[in-house]
């Protein structure tokens, strides 16, 4: 069963294919990192398999109607500013027909550690607060696949760590999850499958131990890199810039 379905998904903008011919699917258990340098085409990827934005070839998703798909997908945007005062927990309620006592949203508070802010205007906390509490909306919405948009970026590394421990037990309760990801040591750490996207193409697709090699991280990301293998997976330190 595929939670995700792209088939030959290409985007063209400006004249230029900034997706081209993405094919993949996504398993429940799987927890997908998905890697690559600015620019790369990911929110292209995820946004098209959405049907956000025009695409050619097919997404299992994009077929949907947006109440369907509402159900088959949370989405966590990159965009992560609140600017509406409303109360954290209301908001998270959003994703369960305003309910603040639905087991999902309180269970979404408490794995963001934002129970302790559930009757705070979303407007007064943090840039990393407010992206947790996103986080938290899109985990109440308890759909089988989750989708994110650089969901870490911006939080501090208990709660990067916590986030990703959380998708990662997400994946392993059965659902699915494919997140864009910039920190190669938490893809490495965490996700079960990498797929590493380069001016718009799949390049790479496999286990972390698979993809990051010294090879495809110059190749790919201009980098050098120490890589040490660990009984935690492997690690990855960048170490300069290939010029
Ligand atoms: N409306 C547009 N017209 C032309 N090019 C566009 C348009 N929107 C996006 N692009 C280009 O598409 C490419 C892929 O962008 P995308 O946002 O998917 O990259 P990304 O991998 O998510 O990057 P980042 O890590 O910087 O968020 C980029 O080169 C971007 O400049």
């Amino acid at each position: 069963m595929s939670l995700l379905s792209l088939r030959d998904l290409s985007v063209t903008r400006g004249g230029r294919k900034t997706l081209d011919h993405a094919t993949l699917d996504i398993a429940p258990g799987e927890f997908v990192g998905l890697i690559g340098p600015n620019g790369a085409g990911k929110s292209t990827l995820l946004r098209a398999a959405l049907g956000l934005i025009e695409a050619e070839g097919e997404s299992n998703l994009a077929k949907l109607t947006p109440a369907a798909r509402a159900k088959a997908a949370a989405w966590l945007p990159q965009a992560r500013e609140i600017a509406w005062p409303i109360p954290v927990a209301d908001l998270v309620a959003l994703a369960q027909d305003g309910d603040t006592e639905a087991p999902q949203v309180k269970a979404a508070l408490k794995r963001m550690d934002m129970a302790g802010f559930a009757t705070r205007p979303a407007t007064s906390l943090s840039g990393g607060e407010q992206a947790r509490v996103l986080i938290a909306r899109a985990l109440a919405q308890d759909t089988p696949l989750l989708m994110a948009d650089e969901p870490v970026a911006g939080l501090d590394p208990a709660h990067q760590i916590g986030s990703m421990q959380t998708f990662a037990e997400l994946a392993a309760e059965g659902h699915g999850v494919i997140a864009s990801l910039h920190d190669l040591g938490l893809a490495a750490r965490h996700c079960t499958r990498l797929i590493v996207i380069s001016h718009g193409r799949i390049v790479a697709d496999g286990t972390p131990r698979e993809v990051l090699t010294e090879e495809l991280l110059a190749e790919v990301f201009a980098i050098r890199c120490h890589l040490t293998e660990t009984a935690d997976g492997v690690i990855v330190q960048p170490l300069e810039q290939i010029r």
